[in-house]
């Protein structure tokens, strides 16, 4: 399958709704949801599958990133740089235990995104983004209960993301569209959501209305979003 890349512009503005997949799908009821979420105008798709079924995975990976290129979105892939590489997604999210930002940085070349997990914590953040993360996410924001154990962290870390280092702020964790605009307001470039999108009734409905939570507060956004 060709890979068309994504021009530059686009692959830069890192702003929007990013639909991370929800587990426990099967793969064309997941491929439905995010279709849907696609529709609806989530800008990046995350797919996290924690099974350990490599051939699936690949072959996931390769029709979400179909499916993105469909719409001018970007799929990154959870956890697994190889996978990332292998099947020439977007970018790669890492965390703590996922192996070193900058091995991930030199592999994935300045073309493709790097997204950290900087939980609770702005000294993480520091270093992540000296290391050449594209985006430094934040979170939990709210009680999830996709990952009840998670870290609680405060929004004005993603204001002073934004004010001290100049990378974009992911928020997650717990994010509804009934909770989200403090979160924007506090300097969230991207909200990555699963549950309260994936598990609504009208997957494409529910992204419209994050869309235009994002144009409703893009005046109010403590500073430019472009660095
Ligand atoms: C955008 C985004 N932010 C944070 C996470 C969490 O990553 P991690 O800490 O590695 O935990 P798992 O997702 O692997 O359980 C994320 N996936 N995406
Ligand atoms: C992966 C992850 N990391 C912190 S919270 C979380 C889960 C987010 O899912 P939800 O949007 O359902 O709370």
């Amino acid at each position: 399958m060709a890979v068309i890349p994504l021009p530059d512009a686009v692959r830069k503005s890192l702003r929007g709704l990013y639909a991370i997949t929800p587990d426990c799908l099967a793969a064309n009821v997941l491929l439905d949801r995010v279709r849907a979420a696609l529709q609806g105008g989530a800008a990046f798709v995350q797919y996290r599958d924690k099974g350990g079924d490599t051939t699936r995975q690949a072959e996931t990976a390769r029709a979400l990133l179909a499916l993105c290129r469909q719409f001018g979105a970007r799929l990154l892939i959870n956890d697994d740089l190889a996978l990332a590489l292998a099947v020439g997604a977007d970018g790669v999210h890492l965390g703590a235990t996922d192996g070193k930002l900058a091995t991930a940085r030199e592999a994935l070349g300045g073309a493709r995104l790097l997204g950290a997990s900087c939980y609770d914590d702005f000294e993480r953040a520091r270093a992540a983004a000296a290391l050449g993360a594209d985006y430094l996410a934040f979170g939990a924001m709210h009680p999830s209960s996709t990952k009840p154990l998670a870290v609680r962290a405060s929004p004005s870390l993603m204001t002073r993301c934004r004010a001290e280092l100049q990378v974009p702020a992911c928020a997650i964790g717990g994010i509804t569209v009934e909770n989200a605009a403090p979160l924007l307001a506090a300097g969230a470039d991207l909200l990555a959501v699963i549950s309260d999108l994936f598990e609504a009734p009208d997957v494409a409905s529910r992204a419209a209305a994050y869309y235009q939570l994002f144009e409703e507060n893009a005046r109010d956004l403590p500073q430019s979003t472009t660095f």
